[in-house]
Order: C-alpha cells, then sequence, then structure tokens
C-alpha cells in the first residue's frame, strides 16, 4: 500500500491545530496531529519541507521502518519539532494501519487492557472559593479526577487560572507572549490551603491533582510535597524543571507525595533515570510530541518495568486526533495511571468528527476502525492561522523565571 499524497493541514477553530493526512493508493488515509503549542509554523515547514516528499512512494505499512528512517536518518536527532513531525507521521501510518486491518486502533496494540478511561478534568478558580465551585461542576458532571489550580493572593495572573470564572483557560492568548509575575513565596504559603479545602468539602474519594508547572526549585518542591502529605494527592505534577533528572532525587528524600513528569518530554531519553531511579511515579510524554506511538509505547513499557505509569498530557493544545489516538493507547497500555482531558470548543469538535465518549468520568475510545478522529477539511479552511503565544514569566525583580 503506497503513500501517494501527504499533506499539512492548519486550521484556528479557536486555537491553531495543525494535521498531517498521508493518503494511499488504495484510498485510505489516517491523520496525525502535529501541534506543537506557540510553535506550529515551525513544524509546519519541518514537514513540508523535509518529510513528506520524502513518504511519496513508501509502503504506508513499514511504520517502523519510516520511524527509524525520520529519526535516524535525519542526523539531527530529538527535539521537540522533529519528535512532533515524526509522531504526526507515525499517527497517521497507525490509522491506516488500522482501517487496513478494519481494526479499533487499540486491537493492533494488544487489545483492550480496561473497559474504560479514567479522566482529570480542570477546576480553576480566581481564589479558594471559586475553585471549590469548579470542582463541585465537575462532580456532577461525573469526574473521579480533578485537577485544582486557583490564583494567589499577591500574584496577578497564575498559571492554570481562566480570565474569567466558568471559562476556559487558554494560555496561549496574545500574538507575542504576554509577561506575568511569579513569587514562590507567596505561592507556597498559599496553595496547600486549597488541597485542604477541597478534602474538607468532598471528602477522601475525589482524586486531586495539582500542577505547579516548573516554577519550584527542587528543595521548594519537597517542603511543598511534604506539606500536602495529609490531603493525599493523586499527583503533584511538574513541580521542577526535569532537564537535571537528579534532582527529583532530592525531592524523594523529602516526601511521599506522588509526583508526575513529561509533557515537554519528547524523548526516552529525557525520563530514562527518571523512570529507572523510581524518581516519578507517572510519566506524561503524550504521543504528538515524542515521536507516535511508535516511541511512546517503548516509553511506556520501559516504564512498566519500574512501576511508573502513564498520565499522558490533553491540554486544548493537543488536537482532538491526539486525544483519539491517546485514548485507543490508553485503553491497551497496562500500566496505565490517567489520562488529562480538556473539553475543546463545539468549533474544534465540529472541524474533528470523533468516535470517543465521556460518561462518568471516563472516555471510551469507540470501535470505528483507525483511531476515530477525522478531520473536516471545508470547515478547517474557514478558520484561518493566527499567531498565538504562550506567556513568559519574570520574577518581580524582572528575572526571566519558568513559566
Ligand atoms: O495541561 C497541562 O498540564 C499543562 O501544563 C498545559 C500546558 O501549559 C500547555 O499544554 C502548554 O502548551
Ligand atoms: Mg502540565
Amino acid at each position: 500500500m503506497k503513500i501517494v499524497e501527504a499533506r499539512v493541514i492548519v486550521t484556528c477553530p479557536g486555537r491553531n491545530l495543525v494535521t498531517l493526512k498521508i493518503v494511499t493508493d488504495e484510498g485510505l488515509y489516517g491523520i496525525g496531529d502535529a501541534t506543537l503549542n506557540g510553535r506550529e509554523l515551525a513544524v509546519v515547514a519541518y514537514l513540508e519541507e523535509h518529510v513528506l516528499p520524502a513518504l511519496i512512494g513508501r509502503d504506508a505499512h513499514r511504520i517502523e521502518d519510516i520511524w527509524q528512517y525520520l529519526y535516524r536518518g535525519a542526523y539531527w536527532r530529538r527535539g521537540p519539532v522533529t519528535m512532533t513531525a515524526i509522531a504526526a507521521v507515525d499517527v497517521a501510518l497507525w490509522d491506516i494501519k488500522a482501517k487496513a486491518a478494519n481494526m479499533p486502533l487499540y486491537q493492533l496494540l494488544g487489545g483492550r487492557s480496561r473497559e474504560r478511561v479514567m479522566v482529570y478534568g480542570h477546576a480553576t478558580g480566581k481564589d479558594i472559593e471559586g475553585c471549590l465551585d469548579e470542582v463541585a461542576r465537575h462532580v456532577e458532571l461525573g469526574y473521579k479526577a480533578v485537577r485544582v489550580q486557583c490564583g494567589v493572593p499577591g500574584i496577578a495572573t497564575t498559571y492554570g487560572v481562566a480570565k474569567r470564572s466558568g471559562e476556559r483557560y487558554e494560555p496561549a492568548d496574545s500574538d507575542l507572549p504576554a509577561e506575568h509575575v511569579w513569587d514562590t513565596a507567596k505561592y507556597l504559603n498559599y496553595v496547600p490551603k486549597l488541597f485542604a479545602a477541597v478534602r474538607e468539602r468532598f471528602g477522601d474519594d475525589l482524586h486531586i491533582l495539582h500542577d505547579v508547572h516548573h516554577r519550584l526549585t527542587p528543595i521548594e518542591a519537597g517542603r511543598l510535597g511534604k506539606a500536602v502529605e495529609p490531603y493525599n494527592l493523586f499527583w503533584l505534577e511538574d513541580c521542577t524543571p526535569a532537564e537535571n533528572q537528579q534532582s527529583f532525587r532530592l525531592i524523594r528524600q523529602h516526601t511521599t507525595t506522588p509526583l508526575a513528569v513529561g509533557e515537554v518530554f519528547n524523548s526516552i531519553h529525557d525520563c530514562r533515570e527518571l523512570i529507572q531511579e523510581q524518581l516519578i511515579d507517572y510519566v506524561r510524554t503524550t504521543l504528538v510530541h515524542a515521536g507516535g506511538i511508535t516511541h511512546v509505547r517503548r516509553i511506556a513499557d520501559f516504564a512498566a518495568l519500574f512501576q511508573v505509569r502513564t498520565g499522558f498530557h490533553g491540554a486544548t493544545d493537543l488536537s482532538p486526533v491526539c486525544m483519539g489516538a491517546a485514548l485507543h493507547f490508553d485503553t491497551w497500555v497496562p500500566n496505565f495511571g490517567i489520562q488529562e482531558h480538556m473539553p475543546h470548543e463545539d468549533r474544534i469538535d465540529e472541524v474533528f468528527p470523533h468516535a470517543y465518549r465521556f460518561e462518568d468520568g471516563h472516555f471510551t475510545p469507540g470501535e470505528t476502525p483507525g483511531h476515530g478522529v477525522d478531520i473536516d477539511e471545508d470547515l478547517a479552511r474557514q478558520y484561518p492561522y493566527k499567531r498565538a503565544s504562550l506567556p513568559v514569566n519574570r520574577l518581580e525583580d524582572g528575572t526571566l523565571w519558568h513559566w
């Protein structure tokens, strides 16, 4: 089955999303997500100039060989742009293979390991009360797990908090990066009160998660982890930047709060020590940014040896194509932990019709052959690309910090 066409579709139905479509001589096609938030057109250029011309005429069934060709063959390895481009090709080819087999993708991966996939939603509030109301709304919707983020008194803008209550949180909200100001001391003194309030109001059964978004030093992360142990978090995410994997040893020495890392990783080498030394509990690396199913499956299998579970990134900047493929992966992967879920705007769901469904705090990927997500290209064309950047963070004295 030969690849006869491969093209990139950029659309902005409320946010920029990049999709790769690969068409074969048998009329089957597959799609992959190629969205790298705030750097979308870098991936488009990489695909259009360097990857797609080399795909034409190749056998669409040779997924592994094409993966190696794009990874080893490029000489320049790894990096988010490269690995997002490879992921788009890989997921599109798995979509084609599953369609050719007339099976939902999870069947090709090894079949069902569970009946449904638990997801966590996002509760955000300007203050603790506002966040509690949002938790209540999620509980009513059926969520069993909720990520909680709230504003901190004295900090004008805090990561994860929507501009107005009830609105979606969208960080890529301006043409050029907005400048935020961060204060670690104020955050560390305040945020444990949020978890205490959530436990007080919702009891012990609700799974609570929280994203620090890389802002603490290792010893500060250890302090926070220790302080929140009484509230039994499902996980504390990205508590410090993880380029130096060894720094997580220090955090582990101080706390038993489970740790999740990895939404910015793009290769198994980014998390090898974290996993092998059991310095984390959940790996968040997802298909679109880490080479697709072919590579993330290697990470997940390696993680399973060390009782590290998956907890894939699923923010709205990952398109429904990524979400659909991820849900098939989650349905199969033996060491599944949880899946992030931020609902897309209706306009996005219309551009990407999909088979996955939410019910009672869980998703099912559907039984449609392939990954079950399609793109309405005519509709997609009605939403032209609009540059949008993620913010940057500075300390009060102006020092550039981690956003
Ligand atoms: O969903 C999360 O946990 C995030 O941290 C979201 C990221 O900020 C977002 O995907 C960046 O593009
Ligand atoms: Mg995160």
